[in-house]
């Protein structure tokens, strides 16, 4: 038995509402979702309220603060709007993530460095209202400087350019990238953030990240929501909490 901190598992549900809408109307429910993926050993669950609502609606986000029972993460851009929704619902941990428009998911970290100031004063509210303020950020020195300055508990390192260079078979990038996930992950432990990872894992990019001894908390979805359509959800995230215990072990 390892003697590490267990790593949590949270399970994004945002890919459930991207099908319900599809179709509109209310099938398939991103809360049944939620509360399934509780019952099968998730530690967490985030949704991402984008601001265009192309996917977790905010019905959703008040459905998913209602019922749960583990706790959620609500993922949100930095806007007066989100602020403000975050305060009337209080999750247990709020991520401030980044937002383009025209992307077709989240592309890259937070810009703290440049805009400490601002997010210094817009994550205030937050942390007094309760909730643990996490930041979406590249695995850069700077930016996780830059985190820490402005008050944050948590970041969260961005796995996405690790899990495309490993999918595209860049293998030389994805091993460059992951030694970089590592000192930083490393370096924000250092400094006293809680440290989380995710974007883009699967069961053959999670083996390497969760061994990481300072990381905390790692959050999937997009993999996972797909998986279930094949081995159904319950079975699609034991499997992935077995690889990342097994990685801890
Ligand atoms: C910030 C983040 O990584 C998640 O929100 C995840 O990417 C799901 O949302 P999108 O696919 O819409 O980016
Ligand atoms: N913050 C990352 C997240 O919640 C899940 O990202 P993905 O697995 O849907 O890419």
């Amino acid at each position: 038995m390892s003697d590490q901190p267990k790593l949590r598992l949270g399970v994004n549900i945002d890919h459930v509402a991207t099908v319900r809408n599809a179709r509109g109307g209310a099938y398939p429910d991103p809360l049944r979702a939620a509360k399934l993926a509780e019952e099968a050993g998730a530690d967490g669950i985030t949704a991402h309220l984008r601001e265009d609502r192309r996917h977790i609606s905010d019905a959703d986000i008040e459905a998913l603060a209602a019922a749960l029972t583990v706790p959620l993460n609500f993922e949100m851009a930095a806007t007066d709007e989100m602020q403000a929704i975050a305060l009337r619902h209080k999750p247990h941990a709020v991520c401030i993530v980044p937002e383009k428009r025209e992307e077709r998911t989240t592309e890259g970290g937070l810009e703290v460095a440049r805009e400490e100031n601002r997010l210094a004063h817009f994550i205030a509210p937050l942390r007094e209202a309760g909730c643990r303020v996490s930041i979406f950020i590249a695995a850069d020195r700077a930016q996780i400087e830059a985190a820490n300055r402005i008050g944050a508990e948590v970041i969260e390192l961005h796995t996405g350019a690790y899990c495309d260079a490993h999918a595209e078979g860049r293998f030389d990038d994805r091993d460059a990238e992951l030694e970089r996930l590592r000192e930083m992950a490393a370096f924000g432990h250092s400094l006293g953030l809680e440290v989380h990872a995710g974007h883009g894992l699967t069961y053959d990019t999670v083996v390497p990240v969760a061994a990481f001894p300072e990381l905390r908390e790692l959050n999937i979805g997009h993999f996972l929501i797909g998986e279930a359509i094949f081995r159904g959800l319950p079975t699609a995230i034991t499997e992935m909490r077995r690889l990342m215990d097994e990685a801890r072990a």
